[in-house]
């Protein structure tokens, strides 16, 4: 049995801890917002967020962060992107030397390009950092539908220590050396699925989503070996997985808000109504620099960012995609 500290109760962070609760670990939640902490205690449940989804009696829930960080074992960091500087520069000063921070959200820092591992080593030195991800809904993990995820981290014994953590009969967790890969992919799929929940708000069918899927992890993988990534680590659960469930799942507030612009609503008024974390918008713009920085095409990205920036039409970034210059599918392979 470990001690572990969930950073974050949105649905992700309660979801990942009845995971954890379900495996004997002792779970301590901590949020910013004081009425989510007060309606977890009192139900034992998140009624916004999670409905349905009753938590273990053991779960402890504070406002107090100190008590979710000092003498755990684990340290899950679950807050939206947009937090993840804020409430790592809040949790430095009780993180121990060697203590594990494993961040599960997937987002790209606007301003600096980091990612948001890179951003916890940089505010808290002192941390053994590691992510994890995968094709994973809340929802689903919630109720105990079999998932997988893999667990990233630069050394093996710390990936290994978090599947050991994780790890049970409907949770299951790969580990992987390719932090970046992993952590490029599930930021960067959240774009494509905005542009396949348009895809599917502008009516349009099976084939452009294949389509969007298949050019989309092209795109991904493009950047993300030039960045220096595992072409294996885009082609697995952490890539084309996490794409494949975000861009298809009904659970998905990337593809819903992408759903409900492709029907016309603005970008504010998208996210205002799925209520959730959209992360998807935050890291589109990161995408396209990260796109120019490195000489990479991406012309879905660049789409997604003319809808969600400069109010074009959904209807009319598929045309100009379809309409681009004739191409080959591949770009290394001769002709007789
Ligand atoms: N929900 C999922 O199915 C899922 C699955 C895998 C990964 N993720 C990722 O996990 C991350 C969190 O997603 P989510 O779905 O739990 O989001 P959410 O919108 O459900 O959660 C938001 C939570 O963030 C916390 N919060 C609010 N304001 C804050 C602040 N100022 N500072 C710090 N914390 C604050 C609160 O606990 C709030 O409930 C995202 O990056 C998301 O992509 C989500
Ligand atoms: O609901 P979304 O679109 O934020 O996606 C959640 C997870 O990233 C799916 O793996």
């Amino acid at each position: 049995m470990y001690k572990i500290g969930m950073i974050g109760a949105g649905s992700w962070g309660i979801a990942l801890s009845k995971v954890l609760a379900d495996n004997g670990h002792h779970v301590v939640v901590w949020s910013i917002v004081e009425e989510e902490i007060q309606m977890l205690r009192e139900h034992h449940e998140h009624l916004d967020k999670l409905p349905g989804v009753k938590l273990p009696d053991s779960i402890e829930f504070t406002t107090d962060i100190s008590q979710a960080i000092r003498e755990m074992d684990l340290i899950v960091l679950a807050v939206p992107s947009v937090f993840t500087r804020s409430t790592a520069k809040r949790m430095a000063e009780y993180v121990a030397k060697g203590q594990i921070i494993v961040c599960v959200a997937k987002g790209i820092e606007e301003d600096t390009l980091m990612t948001l591992s890179d951003i916890v080593e940089q505010e808290i030195p002192a941390a053994t950092v590691a992510v994890m991800c995968g094709p994973s809904h809340a929802e689903e993990v919630g109720i105990g539908l079999p998932t997988t995820v893999v667990a990233g981290a630069h050394k093996r014994e710390t990936a290994e220590k978090i599947q050991d953590i994780f790890m049970n009969s409907v949770f299951r967790v790969y580990t992987s050396p390719d932090v970046l890969g992993m952590e490029l992919g599930g930021s960067l799929k959240n774009v494509i699925a905005l542009a396949a929940g348009m895809a599917d708000g502008l009516g349009y069918g099976d084939n452009t989503k294949a389509a969007l899927i298949t050019r989309g992890i092209a795109e991904l993988t493009r950047l993300a070996t030039k960045m220096g990534a595992c072409e294996e680590t885009l082609s697995g659960l952490t890539g084309i997985g996490d794409l494949i469930v975000t861009c298809q799942s009904r659970h998905s507030r990337n593809r819903k808000a992408g759903m409900l612009m492709g029907q016309g609503m603005t970008m504010e008024e998208a996210t205002k109504e799925v209520k959730m974390v959209v992360e998807g918008i935050y890291s589109a713009k990161a995408a396209l620099a990260l796109a120019k920085k490195y000489q990479v095409s991406m012309p879905i990205i660049e789409g997604v960012n003319r809808v969600l920036f400069e109010n074009e039409k959904a209807s009319s970034v598929v045309e100009s995609l379809m309409m681009r210059d004739k191409k080959s599918e591949h770009s290394t392979l001769e002709w007789e």
